[in-house]
């Protein structure tokens, strides 16, 4: 059967469709892949999730009844030298070395191109309805430049998937706009871009614009990440997909496929239903048991959960300079402390630290499961990056007022964002990036504490309840399906 047909899908009067789904290779980008697969196997499409060996153990198992409409296609990562053995995502590598997986990721162009050759793979026993006709979309990441011609060599459409907040490329702007207003300097780089035609939040703090200008410069595998993202420029990406809403982000879709001159289109928050432990299984987190028991004893909303994803450049400084702040705070915590490089995270943590602040202070050590944690009646706020995918999910999910430690890429820009709307406050840091364990306890005080707290904390649930209203966010996913039929 060419395609199947779902009657309880808002589609249905659509033939299906047989869409390639292919993440780069972080956590915080194949969890909303995975989110979106998801979401196109309930409508009645055949979804193929592509990714390597040991990343498709460690993401969460899809659920029975949507099995046979998401086939999971593995390839192997080549070996690239410098790149440690068994390496296959960004959590898996300190930050200098995702060039290097950015150049084994490359090396999977040839077996991506079997791939979409064969057209079906697996055997007859593990298709299902939809997987062995040519596939209708590649619905890709911003890294795979290299996927384009291989999609334009069997016609097939591909859209870009950004799981990056909208904001980022009205940042980053188009080639062309780039060529004509050359950014130089390390200021021209804090500046909101001169294509935003009203004021913005698009601004960036010495520190983050010295490392965004680092994107424009060829890395480790020999391109830039924006001549990798640029590739969006090519006919054969018909569209633009953000991690994001309207209400999300305010002003930016309209712009963005303005200056883009194709459909940039939310996909909706992609929130994981509740039941679903983020991350997956896979022994991948460390028992929760004794975390969850001690959650259970704090008072209501008295938490500050801490977290800082999964590649953000941390050193050992910073979460020295974390754990005083958060001792002097005062603040309840839990912290789920992810050492760089995979130290033993408890030898970077101060002398007796956690006997310290025993009582109300938690380490757990490694991958906690946070949407679980951020779901507990206990958590009140969270200390946190700035990553999209944790912002959604506390802010937009839950309801949660954020403290704000933004490192590199678009978290600059998501927590000028959220100050600005009153939801949280930023740690304010030096030129050179670094912070004080005073501004620490300062911030997590302003946010936990007092009326200020008390306002925060009411706006970020007011902000909830229009961003996170879930019906809307499915009515994204429909509008989407629309444009994936039109657009193919
Ligand atoms: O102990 C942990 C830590 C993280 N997570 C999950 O991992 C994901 C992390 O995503 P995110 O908050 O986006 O962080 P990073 O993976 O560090 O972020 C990268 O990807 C983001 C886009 O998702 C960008 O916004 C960031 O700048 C970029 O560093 C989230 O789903 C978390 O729930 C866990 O389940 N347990």
């Amino acid at each position: 059967m060419a395609g199947s047909r779902d009657a309880s899908s808002p589609a249905s009067s659509s033939p299906s469709l047989h869409v390639v789904v292919f993440p780069w290779l972080a956590f915080g980008h194949m969890i909303p892949f995975l989110e979106l697969s998801k979401r196109l196997a309930r409508r009645g499409h055949a979804v193929t999730f592509v990714s390597t060996p040991r990343n498709t153990a460690r993401l969460s198992a899809v659920p029975p009844e949507l099995s046979a409409r998401v086939r999971v296609a593995t390839l192997e990562l080549p070996a690239v030298e410098g790149l440690p053995a068994g390496a296959e995502s960004t959590a898996d590598v300190p930050p200098e070395k995702v060039g290097l997986l950015k150049a084994a990721f490359d090396g999977l162009a040839a077996p991506f191109a079997s791939l979409v050759a064969a057209g079906r793979r697996g055997g007859a026993g593990e298709a299902a309805d939809g997987f062995e006709r040519k596939p209708d979309w590649i619905i890709l990441d911003f890294a795979q430049s290299w996927v384009f011609p291989i999609a334009e060599e069997h016609k097939i459409a591909c859209a870009m998937f950004l799981i990056l907040p909208a904001a980022l490329l009205a940042y980053l702007g188009t080639k062309q706009a780039n060529e004509a207003c050359p950014r130089r300097t390390t200021e021209d780089y804090m500046a909101p871009p001169p294509w935003v035609p009203f004021p913005s939040t698009l601004t960036y703090r010495r520190h983050e614009a010295e490392a965004i200008a680092a994107g424009f410069r060829p890395n480790a595998s020999g391109v830039s990440d924006m001549d990798r993202l640029w590739q969006l420029h090519r006919p054969s990406c018909r569209l633009v997909i953000h991690r994001s809403s309207p209400e999300a982000e305010p002003r930016l879709f309209p712009l963005l496929t303005d200056l883009f001159a194709k459909p940039v289109v939310p996909a909706g928050l992609l929130l994981p239903g509740d039941a679903a432990p983020p991350g997956g299984g896979g022994g991948h987190h460390q028992p929760l048991e004794a975390v969850a028991r001690w959650l259970d004893e704090q008072p209501r909303r008295s938490v500050v959960y801490v977290a800082l994803g999964s590649e953000a450049p941390v050193t050992a400084g910073d979460i020295r300079e974390l754990a005083a702040g958060l001792e002097l705070s005062g603040a309840r915590f839990l912290w789920a402390l992810c050492a760089p490089g995979g130290e033993p995270a408890a030898a970077l943590l101060p002398g007796g630290f956690e006997r310290r602040v025993a009582g109300r202070g938690v380490v757990a050590a490694g991958w906690v499961p946070q949407v679980r944690v951020l779901a507990h009646a206990a958590v009140g706020a969270f200390l946190t990056h700035c990553g999209w995918g944790s912002t959604v999910e506390s802010l937009f999910g839950f309801g949660h007022p954020l403290v704000m430690l933004p490192f590199v890429a678009d978290q600059g820009l998501i927590a000028r964002a959220m100050a600005a709307r009153g939801v949280g406050v930023e740690v304010p840091r030096d030129d050179d990036g670094s912070f004080r364990r005073d501004d620490v306890a300062a911030a997590v005080r302003r946010v936990v504490a007092g009326e200020e707290g008390e306002e925060m904390a009411r706006r970020a649930r007011e902000l909830r309840e229009v961003v996170g209203d879930r019906v809307r966010q499915e009515r994204y996913v429909d509008e989407l399906l629309e444009l994936l039929h039109r657009y193919k």
